[in-house]
């Protein structure tokens, strides 16, 4: 082997050990000190150095080496045209002094004089480039009399510095991930601590929030709670957090839906009933709120009392005590009341069905339960919640594809929090048997429930039949498409029976239909109205503007 072949088979072996550390890039430390080593052992180049800029400072620091004492490190810091070291880094060109003891630049910083051999000694940088731009340099000294010419070893450095660059990629790309998986988990802990979770209350959005800080601090005021909030919304869940975060936690808590019990039978549910009070109580019973003395009575759908009964409630919460169906004998309670409406109570006072003294006993601590739509982020949330519940209790492992959370998250969810929990548990039972959950399963699933589809579709023919044959449908075909619009109308009158669309009669203009062609009249129409504007015109429609991008989105109207 002549002396070229040596010294090609050395500089092979310093590179193919060098590229081999790129695998180590998870710990930086040793992937580059093995290179700085291989250098040195291997071609002479000592006290190899890698300067990284502070993102603070923006001066360089030696943030790894190989040979150099902790003082050194220490001393290595340069600022940007500092020294050889700094303009390397400022212009991004490589350097080579080949005897420091002439270079009037060279500030012999980091290695004092003395501490370096007698004879004459260089030093090489190069700079460390990502994407084009120097992020580092990496420095070395050699002893000026080797055999080898300078600017091979700098030949070789450039390389080295390529696969040092790599290594730093590499492990802030790592670090960066590791980042997000760290916030990941960080959310995850932060929403098992969170105020409603030990109550099995799912979400973060700062509607949400609001809510259940009024609850902390209503738990143990002893007040009376109206929680207001459309179908589905948690009344309920919550009621449950207020009585298990009170004092009263080990009494009973009792539920009653005032809408559910016939109005005949609701009076000695609540209040109870003497033996013989009238026929059919062929023993005494005990009403619901006697049964929740000393803890917590739930009625929900207040608003759907009637007035006699109302009167009999401001009485239990003025004087505390029940008095039994057919008996005179006032009983002393201590409950707390919890009353919910998805009714505006407000409303039910000025048309004369809710007493106004009951009112304001009631609206003493009012909490606003906002709709699911409103709830910012916590549609996600929830549905992997219950997702994960659904597949527990199924002994399945669905997952959703990647248009499912979408489409969940832009739905306007008029059944709210409960509707989004049955239509979740659905899809998994219906989900095909790849276990992927589909934005299109929801949809079919959530148009099956409401009936709507149907009804979109006749109102549809309709349009377009009015459309092109005014004449024909005058004579010919009215009767038949009166026929279709009592359909359609027993459709829609279905739906507004059905609990969550009570949500869209109380809450007023909401609109639940999917995203069907019909709509794109009333979008068009919208931003026809707000002049282009689709902020505005969401807001015609109520609607949040993602809700109606995603609708113009899925109908193909493509608006500037
Ligand atoms: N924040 C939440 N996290 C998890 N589950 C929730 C949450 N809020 C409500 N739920 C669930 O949603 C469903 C409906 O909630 P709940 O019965 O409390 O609503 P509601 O407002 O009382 O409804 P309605 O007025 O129709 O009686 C329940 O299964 C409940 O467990």
């Amino acid at each position: 082997m002549s002396m070229l072949d040596i010294a090609e088979h050395f500089e092979f072996i310093v590179i193919k050990e060098a590229a081999e550390q790129i695998e180590n890039a998870n710990q930086p430390e040793k992937a580059i000190q093995s290179i700085l080593s291989i250098i040195s052992r291997q071609m002479g180049l000592n006290r190899g150095r890698v300067l990284l800029q502070e993102p603070t400072s923006g001066y360089l620091y030696t943030a790894y080496s190989y040979g150099l004492t902790e003082e050194e490190v220490a001393r290595s810091r340069f600022a940007i045209r500092e020294g050889i070291t700094g303009k390397v880094m400022h212009s991004g060109q490589p350097w080579i002094v080949p005897d420091i003891d002439l270079e009037e630049d060279y500030l012999c910083r980091t290695v004092s004089r003395e501490t370096l051999p007698q004879e004459p000694v260089s030093f090489i940088a190069t700079p460390i480039i990502r994407n084009g731009v120097p992020v580092g340099v990496m420095a070395v000294n050699r002893l000026k009399g080797r055999t080898r010419p300078l600017d091979k070893d700098l030949n070789i450095l450039k390389l080295i510095a390529l696969f040092i660059s790599e290594i730093l990629a590499v492990n802030t790309m790592l670090e960066q991930q590791t980042q997000i998986l760290k916030e990941e988990n960080e959310q995850l802990r932060a929403l098992a601590t969170s105020q409603g979770s030990h109550y099995g209350i799912i979400g973060e959005s700062s509607a949400l929030m609001d809510a259940l800080n009024k609850v902390t601090r209503a738990a143990n005021a002893s007040v009376t709670v109206l929680l207001k909030g459309e179908s589905g919304t948690g009344k309920e869940k919550f009621s449950r957090m207020l009585h298990l975060s009170s004092h009263r936690q080990d009494g009973p808590f009792i539920a009653i839906n005032c809408a559910a019990i016939p109005l005949d039978l609701l009076e000695s549910e609540l209040f109870g009933h003497e033996k013989g009070a009238f026929t059919g109580a062929t023993q005494t019973k005990q009403g619901k709120i006697e049964l929740a003395h000393k803890g917590t009575l739930f009625l929900d759908e207040i608003g759907d009392m009637d007035l006699g009964l109302q009167a009999k409630l401001l009485r239990v919460l003025e004087e505390r005590t029940i008095t039994r169906v057919g008996s005179n004998r006032p009983i002393p309670v201590d409950v707390r009341i919890i009353v919910a409406s998805h009714k505006d109570l407000h409303e039910g006072v000025n048309q004369g069905r809710f007493r106004l003294d009951l009112f304001y006993r009631l609206n003493v601590f009012p909490i606003e339960l906002p709709p699911l739509r409103d709830r910012y982020g916590d549609i996600r949330l929830l549905s992997r919640h219950f997702l994960n519940l659904a597949n527990q209790e199924y002994g399945v492992g669905t997952i959703f594809d990647q248009g499912a959370l979408g489409f969940l998250e832009t739905y306007d969810w008029p059944g709210n929090i409960r509707q989004l929990e049955n239509v979740i548990k659905r899809a998994v039972l219906m989900a095909e048997s790849n276990r992927f959950i589909t934005a299109d399963l929801i949809q079919q699933i959530i148009s099956e429930e409401s009936g709507i589809m149907a009804a979109s579709r006749i109102a549809h023919t309709h349009k377009a039949l009015i459309a092109k044959e005014p004449d024909v449908i005058e004579h010919e075909m009215q009767p038949m498409l009166n026929d279709r619009v009592a359909v359609m109308d027993h459709h829609r009158h279905k739906v507004a029976a059905s609990s969550h669309d009570e949500s869209m009669n109380h809450g007023g203009k909401r609109n639940y239909w999917r995203v069907s062609e019909d709509e794109s009249e009333r979008l068009m129409e919208a931003l026809h109205q707000a002049h282009g504007n689709k902020t505005q015109a969401a807001a015609l429609l109520d609607m949040t503007p993602r809700q109606f991008n995603y609708r113009l989105s899925k109908l193909g109207l493509q608006v500037k």
